[in-house]
């Protein structure tokens, strides 16, 4: 079946690619995004400084599968890095790539957006409003006012169609009082569903301790036990925002879960947890199971069903 589609205007081989922050955080590590079968790439969020992140352990999945918990602190190479990555980019390659950035205050965003703009590049900018692990830093996709008022400056800088990461909410509300601030933007092509659910905390029975060192063992949490918010986020911006597309993020192991992610209106879908626990060769086998359910099921597209989940 044809799991091809197209996101903020760029075409994609298959609707799969990594999540922002796993396998794609030095050009080692998009050099393994770049020969799997994913259909695009997306680099590690990006600060203005290079950072080392927070201490380690800072990282790990949970006992049976449900998922995982980081602290990562936003280790990257510094926005420079990423820059230079993308100049040197082969765009006649299949896969598109996008660009992470994640600044630290309204000013850096907008030296990095600026930046990017001024090389004139293909990449599409994601910029992401919801990293839940630096100390300090409560999240911007939390503040709407902020949100709003950093996308009133980016987004006429950006020009170009663009997307963002968000947090999941949790409040009929708070879905259509974010999706009325994005619905103002009309180069905010996409917003991205869900980056991790923020401060969980993962303590192991045997030895009583936190399993990662950071915020007394408090970091966002990933993988199967979140699948189910972020299908509902997937859907709920998918309802509210017509002309935008939704990229669905969380709880993908399998064929099945971007199945689910599609129904619910996912235009891509990004994998993180499975990836990291996994490797790149997720891609092939959660492309062919995908294939074989929409096969199963009579769907030669991802449009023949992309949001078309039933209600009762
Ligand atoms: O701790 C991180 O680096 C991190 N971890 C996440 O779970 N989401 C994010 O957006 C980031 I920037």
């Amino acid at each position: 079946a044809d799991i091809s589609t197209t996101l903020a205007g760029v075409k994609l081989p298959n609707l799969l690619f990594n999540a922002s922050g796993v396998c794609c955080q030095t050009e080692a590590d998009l050099k393994l995004m770049v020969e799997s079968e994913s259909g695009s790439l997306i680099t590690k969020s990006a600060t203005f400084e290079q950072r080392d992140g927070n201490p380690s352990p800072r990282y790990t999945p949970l006992p049976g599968g449900i998922g995982s918990i980081n602290s990562m602190g936003l280790p990257n190479e510094g926005y420079e890095y990423y820059l230079n990555y993308a100049k040197n980019y082969d765009y006649s390659s299949k896969k598109p790539l996008f660009i992470s950035l994640s600044g630290l205050s309204l000013a850096d965003n907008v030296k990095m957006c600026e930046a990017f703009v001024a090389a004139d590049l293909p990449c599409v900018l994601e910029i992401n409003y919801s990293c839940p692990n630096v100390p300090g830093k409560p999240q911007m996709g939390y503040d709407l006012e902020a949100m709003e008022h950093s996308l009133s400056v980016l987004a006429p800088i950006i020009k170009k169609p663009f997307g963002i990461k968000l947090p999941p909410y949790f409040d009929i509300a708070h879905f259509d009082q974010a999706a009325a601030v994005f619905n103002k933007f009309d180069n905010l092509a996409f917003v991205t569903c869900i980056n991790s659910v923020g401060n969980g905390l993962a303590i192991d029975f045997e030895t009583e301790e936190a399993l990662i060192k950071p915020k007394d063992g408090f970091g966002g949490l990933g993988g199967l036990m979140v699948l189910n918010t972020a299908l509902a986020n997937v859907n709920a911006f998918h309802r509210r925002l017509p002309g935008k597309q939704v990229i669905g993020v969380g709880g993908v192991v399998s064929g099945k879960e971007a199945f689910l992610h599609v129904l619910a209106g996912a235009s891509a879908v990004q994998i993180g947890t499975q990836l990291k626990e996994e490797g790149p060769g997720a891609f092939a086998r959660i492309a062919k199971e995908l294939s074989d359910i929409m096969v199963a099921k009579g769907y030669k597209t991802l449009e023949d069903f992309r949001g078309k989940v039933k209600t009762l």
